[in-house]
């Protein structure tokens, strides 16, 4: 079977109300936008289903090796305007929609996101399906259908506020119910030895019912699925409670069984630890083990060829249960030996490592592992004396303390262990694996993370997108790396003008956006500095707002010493649970109150705080953004990808030498990148100074004059001591050593300031960004998991 186009026919407006009329049942008269926009999408989502079909029958033809990417968050966002960049329809969509007298931008707004996932792991994820279709290489991604995703945060008096996120309140456009693929989930009860075989007997059991969501590639060349799967009981209503009038425990046992997939944990990086939270992970790794054993069998006959055929991805610990349940399917459902079960289970399985952060590692108290999952915790005892048994010298067990160290299970039943940078995957080797790393000097890798430009650049910067396609073609939207062809051009004053003219023109749309939303000027000549992102110690909010205040008091000092205008804008959410987070998002919100009411420095500095960030007000912010905050402490922020969507988007970088940002900094040019701060080594060694706060605020009066006015109640009059615990922590134990590199992030700001002032230099700068950031694309990234780690081949011919 050749490789045969999947491009489809057009007519779209007929579609539009062909599916309003006889989808929807509703007439143009009495449609709503909602209704236009369901329309809408069952047209497109019509034509992605041929590339689909044609995707699914070649891969299955070709008997290809697949690719499964386990994760429990995909922050997809939203599928429309990603749908029609990706089949070449935008421009015919916004033509026929608006022949039908509707806004087209109305009409995508009314999506909601998928907000499937807390942050960069999950969005990642969704980054890598869309690179996996573009290029062709069969695969499935497995998650969970949460019913509600990621909160919706408000603030209130300037705190945050979460409320259940509601995206299916609404029918969801692009998924497809499966309900042949559905699979039971067993969760705790006995044991028993039946001839020499573990016989699981659950105590109890969900049901798994499947629903796929075409992943569309570029140019709709090929179409893989994302399987997510909702949770429903066996038996949804219990007839005789009902009829006894007990309502509640009639439904008593669907209502446990959803909650399974209720709600996405809103944790970022530190671990739930929660039954519901292993139950979820269990859950989801199951019924995707499930389906792909039965999927391999359906083309394959011994199962012996696991290891040829398919691939496995864990994405982080959270699907670490799956060494052992494949051991379990393959050693006491089929028969293998354990330690051929072991061995084949270990050359499919993959895991991905994204944080360093030890309180961020998984680990399960063996009873409660014992109670939910009995025969897993047998396995995962004999997994460990197998492993300790070979390396007897050098015991690195994944049961200890009463524990289950999650990331010692994945490390240990992997093939390949990959971190996502070069800075991490080495600081993986030294640290939180360095024993087993010396067991198994081959096993880890590096793939360092990446965005799909399609998303993060061509459908969200339409004016940057087609300034460069105006210059090198267009191309470069599936080869990303012919961005360096820009740099030739770069002299030509009319695209540097174009360049700055479309960077104002996206900060002008953003200012309309905020004032309209809220309530607040933006002057789109000043710069407008970025940190979006959620919210961590590790990330440094608090640095850069204490920077503010530092600068709102040198501004107040000297008004008229020629300061460059500037708005600081954040965006991001903090774990509800994580007080401190939270504290930080309240003290922006009290600093921007005063300095946005401070009529000396409001002219040179606003800042402002927009609510519930996600991937839509991503999509918004990038593009408007000049300044890209990565201010992490160094050796704390495994990759980042927001960095790498702004240095595309022609912003640039203030930042540490941390994650991702070290190798930005390699490719665009340290004359492009404004580095301060300790590096990682340098981070270690300054912990250990006693005091090591107190001496950096002694040698500052600048940093020692903002803490005290934070610490006096300068932006909390009601409340003066609001914030003794943030003042309380920089001037004490500064983990984060938040002080230490104050004084070098206020010179480097100073310098951004400078540079700025400059706007051809500064524009020079931004497009080298753009020009330089070509390997940052998902697909460089993929490419390098299936040559690397999968062993998996593009189906479509020089993908
Ligand atoms: N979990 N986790 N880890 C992260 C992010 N918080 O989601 O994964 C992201 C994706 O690998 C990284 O970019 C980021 O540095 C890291 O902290």
């Amino acid at each position: 079977m050749t490789y045969q186009d999947a491009r489809p026919a057009t007519g779209l407006q007929d579609a539009i109300l062909r599916h309003l009329t006889y989808t929807i049942g509703k007439d143009t008269a009495h449609a709503t936008l909602h209704d236009w926009r369901m329309a809408l999408s069952y047209a497109v989502r019509d034509k992605i289903v041929d590339s689909w079909f044609v995707s699914t029958r070649t891969a299955y033809e070709a008997g290809a090796k697949r690719v499964y990417y386990l994760s429990m968050e995909f922050l997809i966002g939203r599928l429309l305007g990603d749908a029609l960049v990706n089949l070449r329809f935008d421009a015919e969509a916004k033509a026929a929609v608006e022949g039908l007298g509707l806004s087209f931008d109305a009409v995508l707004h009314d999506e909601p996101d998928a907000a499937l996932g807390n942050g960069g792991l999950g969005r990642l994820a969704a980054c890598f399906l869309e690179s996996l279709s573009t290029l062709a290489c069969p695969a499935m991604g497995y998650g969970i259908r949460y019913e509600h995703g990621l909160f919706r945060q408000s603030f209130e008096d300037g705190r945050q506020i979460e409320q259940p996120e509601t995206w299916l309140q609404q029918r969801h456009a692009w998924e497809f119910e499966r309900p042949e693929a559905m699979y039971r989930v067993g969760f705790g009860g006995h044991v028993a030895d039946q001839d020499d075989r573990a016989v699981w007997t659950p105590a109890e059991a969900v049901l798994a019912e499947a629903h796929d969501t075409p992943v569309v590639g570029w140019q709709a060349r090929w179409t893989n699925t994302l399987r997510l799967w909702g949770a429903r009981a066996g038996d949804p209503l219990d007839l005789k409670r009902f009829n006894h009038g007990d309502y509640v425990g009639a439904a008593a046992a669907e209502m446990l069984a959803r909650s399974i997939s209720r709600v996405l944990y809103p944790d970022d990086t530190t671990p739930a630890g929660k039954e519901l939270r292993l139950k979820q992970e269990y859950f989801f790794t199951a019924a995707s083990l499930h389906d792909i054993l039965r999927r391999f069998d359906s083309e394959h006959g011994d199962i012996r060829a696991l290891p040829d055929k398919v691939a496995i991805q864990l994405n982080d610990t959270h699907p670490a249960i799956a060494g052992p349940e494949l051991v379990r399917l393959l050693h006491d459902e089929r028969g293998l030996p354990f330690d051929e079960a072991v061995d084949l289970a270990r050359r499919t399985l993959n895991y991905t490592n994204h944080t360093l952060l030890p309180e961020a590692l998984e680990k399960w108290p063996v009873d409660l592992m014992r109670h939910l999952l009995p025969r897993h915790m047998m396995l995962i005892d004999r997994i460990d004396a197998d492993h300790a048994a070979h390396f007897p010298a050098r015991p690195t067990p994944i049961v200890a303390d009463g524990e289950v160290n999650m990331g010692t299970l994945s490390f240990v039943m992997a093939n390949r262990v990959n971190g996502v940078s070069a800075l991490h995957t080495e600081l993986v080797k030294q640290t939180v694996f360095a024993d087993l790393h010396a067991l198994h000097p081959e096993r880890i890798v590096n793939q360092t993370n990446g965005v799909t430009p399609r998303r993060w650049l061509h459908a969200c910067n339409p004016r940057l997108s087609g300034i460069i396609t105006g210059a090198i073609g267009e191309g470069w939207v599936g080869d990303l790396e012919q961005l360096s062809g820009l740099e030739p051009h770069l002299d030509d004053a009319g695209l540097q003008d174009a360049i700055a003219g479309a960077k104002r023109a996206n900060k002008v749309d953003l200012s309309n956006w905020v004032s309209a939303t809220h309530g607040v000027s933006l002057d789109p000549d000043a710069m407008f500095d970025v940190q979006i992102k959620r919210i961590h110690e590790y990330k440094r909010q608090h640095l850069n707002i204490l920077e503010a205040v530092a600068l709102w008091q040198a501004i107040r000092a000297n008004p008229n010493a020629g300061w460059t205008p500037r708005v600081k804008i954040f965006g991001g959410k903090a774990a509800p649970g994580y007080v401190f987070a939270k504290k930080i998002i309240h003290l922006i919100n009290d600093v921007a109150r005063v300095l946005n009411a401070d009529p000396v420095t409001s002219p040179f500095l606003k800042v402002v705080f927009l609510p519930n960030y996600n991937v839509t007000l991503a999509e918004r912010l990038i593009p408007a953004s000049d300044l890209s905050e990565q201010v992490s402490t160094a050796g704390k922020e495994a990759s980042g990808t927001g960095n790498m969507k702004f240095a595309l988007n022609g912003a640039l970088t203030v930042g540490t030498l941390d994650g991702a940002n070290v190798e930005i900094r390699d490719h665009v040019g340290a004359e492009n990148f404004f580095l301060f701060g300790m590096t990682a080594p340098e981070v270690v060694a300054r912990r250990a100074v006693p005091d090591h706060a107190g001496q950096a605020i002694a040698a500052d009066p600048r940093l020692a004059a903002a803490l005290e006015a934070i610490h006096q109640g300068a932006f909390s009059s009601d409340d003066p001591n609001r914030y003794h615990d943030i003042t309380g922590n920089l001037r004490g134990p500064d983990y984060f050593l938040v002080c230490s590199d104050f004084t070098d992030y206020w010179r480097a700001q100073r310098a951004v300031d400078a540079a700025y002032r400059d706007g051809a230099h500064w524009t020079r700068m931004a497009a080298l960004n753009t020009a330089r950031s070509g390997w940052f694309s998902s697909d460089r990234t993929i490419r390098g998991y299936m040559a690397d780690i999968w062993g998996a081949t593009s189906l479509r011919p020089g993908a």
